[in-house]
């Protein structure tokens, strides 16, 4: 066909994609001159790579478009209310691709993954191929690179790094200019090998792959002058990036050893929620001097508020401590409180002493030339249908204006209450609501307001209102903001301080609506129902199957860490194979598609003695598991295996004179590898596919925790998920529970300990730390002996034993809204990684005898 053909061909194929010859024609240009007109390349897979290259440049784009905007929106702004901790936002978060890649990448099985991507084509452009066989690779060097210390030696030089796949690099390893936490690579698709996507801060590492491997190519000489320049400025953002974010993630948070939630920001959008990272600093400053706060989310976010610890429920400081900088102010002064909610919407909180509050919420900025100003009714109604799918309002005639009414009728109540019981009727409360354009005002029509809603309670004792404004601030000509309107109320908090003056007298009560005394029935009502909190999936579309959470139990909120699929490594843990090891003996590097449902079994069954340990339906065979089971039973009766100088126990701070008191976790391990063998890439897609099982994250009624549980009956051997985390060395994690004075919740995974023919030095020896980092897993608590799921090592990469995946399978068949469990081994008299707690699994077999 020839050239034009072809090129209107794919146009129309990338138009069922929504994206117009404009867009696609230069693209394809490029790609052809990037594969040197091989239409071949470029069409197979449904245009896989033209796709890729489409979303890239978007991406591009929207990049530009973004940081424009923002610049335009907040300059003034921008530096003060730099978020300290979104800061350690993972980069491959940040680069995930859009679900419309996936549905073009073909999946583990497919043979064109061994084909070059785009990404890596253009990369290769600037490449030298490299010849070398069996090099041994270590991350760390990708630390050096992508952490800026770019080499500038003229002596040309080409250092290829290798990194296993299915894990992302986290590393501030060799930093002059920080210490920070900063993801730096994401190689790889769910740890296949063929897959050669690969990020470097964001942005195109050099990528090429030989045989099956894929490599990281630091360059550092030979470039072109256009080369060097692209990569200069690919190279100053980066800079900028990396010292934003460098600001270094603390493991000694109250509560959590964890940052508070930095998950990656979504496109601006009118999204209500209060102190945001965005404005902590600024809504630090304001929260001290003036403590009127509405703060929408105020466990999670709100510095100004006392934080809760996730387990005991205390508050452990906060608001309290402000009070006494409670600035009086004069009748005709109005104070203003100005919380900055994401970068588009503005809560403003002013008051007078006549008594009056005025709370408005306007849309400062935008990035959406179509942005018009929605009905309010439309707006309500929108909040009320959230209100009642997300959670589980019972009454069906909920309304948010009647909500805020209340709000407004209790403030009143509490307020008076509190301060001036006996004249307190609630009869002589009048409320009154409406929506109106622009309405009466003490100071006249306010400017730029084009809806407004205003409440007014009016006490006859106090003279006082309340009014709640909600004020859409449009200038026609700038462009607003886009994203869908969200109001998530149940998070709500309100805090309303007033200074009243009678008699000269000057009171202050302080009004927490949670709080409001019984004989506020209604408000009680309203909160029953907001003791639900509900996440429809915790995973931000990082599973191919949302994860859901509730709490039905009590107030707490999900835990802040940050959702990762796959392993991420950390500083200094060297996760690395030998490329010679992966070869015909052990698998067979060119089986693709489902080998489970060969006749006879490919090479990757050869540790399994001819046989694969999954069954066709991609279940662990009941003979490996139960064998597995007996075994993990069995090393749980036998002696425990002892060290003279135990790391586990120098980890947790204890110098150990003579033998430890022994870990179960280790010999378990090391034979349950063996005899299962669930090993080899082939059989193992079953873990690399993902989680597949309808799984929800639930508050339990035991004081555990939060747990995890099926909302679907679960067949024997079935996978559940991954244990996902941080991989870093044993030294590392002593680093950080020292680091750390706050208890350790989560408990860490001990990879490799014991397995090597030496003693692996605290610097090698692996551990996977799902704290700060981690997937549902993290969610799954312990039970002693009897527990429903069992922990799997699984190769994936290579049959490396340093490095290797933990993955959870079903023991027994499970009922839907089970709670899943599994036992961490641990002996509830010994020093663990973590500091073991009461047991309250409730097993006949419970090791925990202390339990209650
Ligand atoms: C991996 S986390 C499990 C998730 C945890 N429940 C949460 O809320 O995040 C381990 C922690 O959960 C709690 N936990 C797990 N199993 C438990 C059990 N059987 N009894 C009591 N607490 C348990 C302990 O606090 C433990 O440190």
């Amino acid at each position: 066909m020839a050239s034009k053909a072809k090129i209107a061909k794919a146009c129309k194929a990338m138009k069922t994609l929504g994206y117009s010859g404009k867009t696609v024609r230069p693209v394809v240009k490029e790609l052809l001159e990037l594969y040197e007109n091989n239409w071949m390349l470029i069409e197979e897979d449904s245009y896989r790579v033209l796709v890729e290259a489409i979303l890239d440049r978007e991406e591009q784009k929207s990049q530009i478009n973004e940081s424009e905007h923002l610049n335009a929106w907040s300059e003034d702004e921008a530096e003060e209310n730099e978020p300290p901790l979104k800061r350690s936002k993972l980069s491959s978060q940040k680069n995930q691709s859009s679900p419309l890649l996936h549905a073009f990448r073909p999946n583990s099985s497919n043979e064109l993954e061994n084909q070059p991507s785009y990404k890596q084509m253009k990369d290769q452009s600037t490449c030298e191929k490299h010849q070398d066989k069996d090099v041994e690779i270590e991350a760390p060097y990708t630390s050096n690179y992508c952490h800026g210390k770019r080499k500038t030696s003229s002596s040309p030089s080409l250092v290829v790094e290798e990194q296993a796949k299915g894990t992302k690099l986290i590393s501030d390893r060799e930093t002059d200019e920080s210490n920070s936490l900063v993801p730096l690579a994401h190689l790889g698709n769910n740890g296949d090998e063929s897959d050669s996507c690969c990020d470097f801060l964001g942005k195109r590492m050099i990528t090429y792959e030989r045989e099956n491997c894929t490599f990281f190519c630091k360059e550092t000489g030979n470039l072109h002058d256009d080369d060097l320049a692209f990569k200069e400025n690919v190279f100053d953002k980066h800079l900028c990036e990396a010292s934003a974010e460098s600001e270094p993630l603390s493991y000694d948070l109250p509560g959590f050893e964890v940052p508070h939630a930095v998950v990656p920001p979504d496109p601006p959008r009118l999204l209500l929620e209060g102190c945001s990272h965005a404005n902590y600093p600024s809504a630090k400053a304001n929260c001290s001097i003036f403590p009127e706060v509405i703060d929408l989310d105020a466990e999670v976010l709100s510095p100004c508020l006392p934080q809760k610890d996730a387990y005991s429920g205390e508050r452990s400081s906060g608001l309290e401590g402000n009070h006494s900088e409670f600035v009086n102010y004069t009748q005709s002064e109005e104070q203003r409180y100005e919380n900055v909610t994401r970068d588009s919407l503005k809560l403003d909180v002013a008051s007078s002493s006549g008594g009056e509050v005025k709370i408005s919420l306007m849309v400062k900025s935008a990035l959406r030339s179509d942005f018009h100003v929605p009905s309010l009714e439309s707006v309500l109604k929108q909040v009320e249908e959230q209100f009642l799918k997300s959670y589980m309002i019972p009454q069906t005639d909920f309304s948010m204006l009647r909500l805020m009414n209340e709000v407004c009728e209790h403030f009143l109540v509490a307020g008076t209450t509190s301060t001036y019981t006996e004249d307190v009727n609630p009869a002589n409360v009048v409320s009154s609501l409406g929506i109106s354009e622009d309405p009466d005002s003490e100071d006249g029509p306010a400017k730029g307001i084009d809806h407004q809603l205003s409440l007014c309670s009016k006490s006859t004792i106090m003279n006082d209102s309340v009014r709640i404004q909600n004020l859409f601030e449009v200038s026609p000509q700038i462009p607003r903001f886009f994203g869908s309107v969200h109001l998530d109320l149940s998070r709500c908090r309100i805090s309303l301080t007033v200074d009243v003056n009678v008699s000269s007298k000057k009171e202050r009560s302080i009004m927490e609506l949670n709080n409001c005394t019984p004989s506020s029935s209604r408000m009680m009502i309203a909160q029953k129902q907001h003791c639900y909190h509900y996440i429809e999936d915790i995973t931000k579309g990082q599973e191919a199957y949302g994860i859901s959470l509730i709490n039905e139990i009590n107030e707490d909120r999900y835990p802040t860490f940050n959702y990762i699929s796959e392993n991420v490594t950390y500083q200094n843990a060297h996760v690395r194979f030998f490329l010679g090891s992966i070869s015909e003996e052990n698998c067979c590097p060119n089986c693709f598609g489902d080998c489970l449902s060969l006749e006879i079994p490919c090479n990757c069954a050869g540790k399994t003695g001819g046989e694969f340990a999954y069954t066709s339906g991609g279940l662990v065979k009941e003979k490996f598991l139960d064998n597995l089971i007996s075994l993990k039973h069995a090393a749980q009766r036998r002696n425990l295996f002892y060290c003279e100088d135990c790391p586990l126990e120098r980890s947790n701070g204890k110098n150990s004179s003579g033998k430890c008191r022994g870990h179960i976790v280790r010999n378990f391990i090391k034979e349950c590898w063996y005899k299962c063998g669930c090993s080899m890439k082939c059989s193992n897609r079953v873990v690399q596919q993902g989680i597949k099982a309808k799984l929800q994250v639930f508050m339990t009624p035991e004081p555990k925790g939060w747990g995890l549980r099926t909302l679907e009956d679960l067949p024997k051997g079935a996978f559940i998920c991954e244990y996902v985390g941080e991989v870093i060395t044993r030294r590392e994690l002593f680093e950080r529970n020292m680091q750390s004075t706050v208890y350790r919740h989560v408990f860490p995974v001990l990879l490799d300990a014991g397995w090597s023919s030496r003693v692996l030095k605290d610097e090698e020896a692996l551990c996977l730390d799902a704290a700060v980092y981690g997937n549902v897993a993290r969610f799954i608590n312990h039970r002693c002996f009897d527990a429903n799921l069992v922990q799997i090592p699984v190769e994936i990469e290579t049959p490396d034993h340093h490095y290797y995946h933990l993955a959870f399978f079903t023991t027994r068949e499970v009922n839907a809204l089970e709670e899943l469990t599994w036992d961490y081994g641990i002996d509830f008299n010994d020093y663990q990684p973590a500091k073991a707690f009461h047991c309250y699994s409730g097993s006949k077999f419970c090791r925990d005898h202390k339990s209650i």
